[in-house]
């Protein structure tokens, strides 16, 4: 049984998609398991005019398939109140820390608060403001900020955006979401490199070729074209999780295992990220937007999409960490729309060995590739000899899967990193650092391509992307490793 952790939870979008399908179930989770139990209360806001039951009753909903019983089901959601709030009213705040106070009071919560602003990005910089202005942060007891992504569209916007945070919040009390942090195997690669002088040691260009992370899905931009036609793919996926995922690979081991250092070594890596000019854009990145295939129309034939649309869907780029340690070293990213199927991986691709062996034997690269999703888990493919008389060099693999049983208990992202910030620990949220590095290297990317009219669409549904994906790795004489050939 987990220790049970008192605090009130403030939701802000407690009527949203994200509250429905994501945060209700992970808070049942660490209801179930007794992280949350008798002291806990949340407090659901939104313009709707919903009473407590009307909220009980769609969480009850967003749960029940995660119940043992019903009884569980009703105990859990008696600790739901809902207020009426419009964030932009300063009025609502006062009533709202009216009803804290009460609940706090009710469940004896220690004051300890946390704010969770599941609302559009407008929103983020209003709300903590009038949690300050109003008076609505707890005296005694700890106030903590958990925000969504995403955290600004370029680094002025984020820039201002932190800054209106910091003057509510302290740099301790921001927990910044980037759910592929919170992913089992994306934290499995601190074990992976620390906990084993195995790997850590040739963790560096004396035997690393190259890295690739592959970020692919099969869904295209289903009902968020309002949200993903101002985005696109460089700013959903590869600024913050790519990113992120880069970071943990290229990070230098940090001095403890403490959110503070695993911050401090993370930003170092990712401002030691090249960042291009005009020239360099044109030649390591490639943009791409699905077309049409049978059934399945094009982007720009989707639900709200503009016909003229110039989104990307699609990203490729080879990226250079300027250390010491990955001298020569890139990483070749890639993350798109409408991609086949799932397949979140960090491939790992090692130095080949001298062939001792002639011409007939072909030894290939080890590879080392984290399979983050759908399947869990690490696989070495290495060359070994095949069986028989004579010397033939063939492929084998050591592999490190976790079973169905394993990944039906593994903790989903959410349920995972608001345990963590009911615990106060920051190691698995994004630093203001890391995001402000983030952004100066992507703003010149999005400069040179808001610059220039895409030719889209350029990919078919159900391949990897456009053909300049794989130029950009056949040039330097590598090639993708996924899919296998
Ligand atoms: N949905 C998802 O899968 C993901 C979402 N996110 C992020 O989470 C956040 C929320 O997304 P999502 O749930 O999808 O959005 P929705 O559009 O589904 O929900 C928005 C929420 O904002 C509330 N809201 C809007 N205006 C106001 C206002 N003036 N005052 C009070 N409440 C208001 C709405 O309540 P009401 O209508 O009752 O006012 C609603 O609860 C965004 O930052 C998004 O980028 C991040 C990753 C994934
Ligand atoms: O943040 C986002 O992530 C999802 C992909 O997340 P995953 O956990 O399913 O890999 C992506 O579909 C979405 O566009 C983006 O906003």
């Amino acid at each position: 049984m987990a220790t049970e952790k008192r605090a009130l939870i403030m939701l802000f979008g407690a009527t949203g998609d994200l509250a429905h399908r994501k945060l209700y179930p992970a808070i049942f989770n660490l209801y179930k398991k007794g992280s949350l139990r008798k002291h806990f209360a949340l407090i659901g806001t939104g313009r709707h005019k919903w009473t407590h039951d009307k909220l009980r009753e769609i969480v009850a909903n967003s749960v029940k398939s995660l119940a043992d019983n019903d009884t569980q089901v009703k105990n859990f959601v008696s600790h739901f109140y809902y207020q009426s709030h419009d964030v932009t009213n300063p009025a609502h705040y006062v009533v709202l820390s009216k009803l804290a106070d009460k609940l706090d009071k009710k469940y004896q919560l220690n004051g300890n608060r946390i704010y969770y602003i599941a609302l559009a990005p407008r929103f983020f910089g209003t709300v903590s403001k009038n949690l300050r202005e109003q008076h609505v942060l707890s005296d005694n007891g700890f106030n903590r900020l958990i925000i969504e992504k995403p955290f600004g569209h370029d680094y002025p916007s984020a820039k201002k955006l932190n800054d209106s945070l910091a003057a509510t919040f302290d740099k301790d009390q921001i927990f910044r979401i980037d759910h592929y942090l919170g992913k089992e195997l994306v934290q499995n690669i601190y074990a992976l490199r620390f906990a084993n002088p195995l790997f850590e040691n040739v963790w560096n260009h004396n035997y690393i070729d190259n890295v690739q992370i592959t970020l692919a899905e099969g869904l295209g931009v289903e009902k968020r074209a309002g949200y993903y036609d101002g985005t696109g793919a460089l700013r959903d996926m590869v600024q913050n999780h790519i990113m992120q995922v880069l970071g943990v690979i290229a990070m230098e081991p940090p001095k403890t295992f403490n959110d503070t250092d695993i911050h401090a070594a993370k930003a170092k890596a990712l401002n030691s990220v090249e960042v291009y000019d005009a020239k360099g854009v044109a030649k390591n990145f490639v943009r791409g937007q699905y077309g049409a295939k049978g059934s399945q129309h094009e982007y720009r034939e989707e639900p709200g999409v503009p016909n003229d649309s110039a989104t990307e869907t699609y990203v490729a780029g080879k990226v250079n960490v300027q250390t010491p340690r990955w001298q020569g070293v890139p990483f070749y990213v890639r993350t798109g729309k409408m991609m086949g199927k799932k397949e979140t991986r960090v491939d790992i691709v090692f130095k080949p060995a001298k062939n001792i062996f002639g011409d007939g034997n072909d030894v290939k690269p080890v590879v080392l590739t984290i399979h983050i999703e759908p399947g869990s888990g690490f696989k070495l493919s290495f060359n070994r000899k095949q069986i028989g008389n004579g010397f033939k060099l063939t492929t084998a693999s050591m592999n490190d899967m976790e079973s169905k049983e394993d990944i039906a208990k593994t903790p989903q992202p959410y349920e995972r990193l608001i345990n963590d910030a009911l615990a106060g620990d920051l190691s698995n949220f994004a630093g203001w650092p890391e995001i402000a590095h983030d952004w100066k290297f992507v703003d010149p990317i999005r400069k040179y391509w808001d610059s220039k009219k895409p030719d889209f669409p350029n990919y078919t549904p159900g391949t990897m992307g456009p053909k300049a994906a794989d130029e950009l790795l056949k040039r330097d004489g590598r090639h993708w490793i996924y899919p296998e050939n």
